[in-house]
């Protein structure tokens, strides 16, 4: 999807990436345990770090992985793999949204259980759990690529 295709903007803060990794936390662990995660990098490694603390895991990988250059995606690019097939290991990703990155990274752990915090319909069925849905045409901004910053009234805006 080209940039011009998101008409909507998901800005999360970090307390609301807080809550909604901890509720994935809550809904992930009836599916375990997992001996370790596998955080895809780098979206995925906040979120992987409050899932941790909440399941207790301390084993922690990571894949290594770009797609996105701004809001332009390009070819993936694998710049870090791991060995083994994924069995018992849960892989952690901030949100899946064509579902490119997340079908790569399953076929080299095809037995790990996937887990994203956010999803768009494209991708919401490549991925085992999520938490919050958006549509297809929302931009999600994450706290990481924010801050706080003076805006004008919403009645300047409109004149
Ligand atoms: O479902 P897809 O269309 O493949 O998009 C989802 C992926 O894109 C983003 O990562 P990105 O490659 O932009 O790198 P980043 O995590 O370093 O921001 C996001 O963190 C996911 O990993
Ligand atoms: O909506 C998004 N937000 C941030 N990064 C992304 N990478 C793919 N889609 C998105
Ligand atoms: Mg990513």
């Amino acid at each position: 999807m080209s940039e011009a295709a998101y008409n909507k903007g998901f800005p999360v803060s970090w307390e609301q990436m807080h809550r909604d990794a901890r509720a994935l936390a809550w809904r992930l662990l009836e599916k375990g345990p997992f001996k370790g995660i596998v955080a895809i990098t780098r979206g995925g490694l906040v979120p992987a770090a409050i899932i941790a603390r909440e399941l207790d895991i301390r084993l922690i990988d990571t894949v290594c992985v770009r797609s996105y250059s701004d809001k332009t995606r390009g070819d993936l690019e694998w710049l870090k793999d791991i060995k083994g097939d994924g069995t018992d290991m849960l892989i952690i990703d901030d949100l899946v949204d064509t579902g490119k990155t997340a079908k790569a990274v399953r076929e080299k752990l095809p037995h790990a259980h996937f887990a994203t915090v956010y999803a768009k319909p494209l991708g919401r069925e490549i991925v085992d759990s999520f938490v919050t849905e958006v549509s297809q045409d929302t931009w999600i901004y994450f706290p990481w690529d924010m801050e706080l910053s003076v805006n004008a009234p919403i009645s300047e805006r409109v004149r």
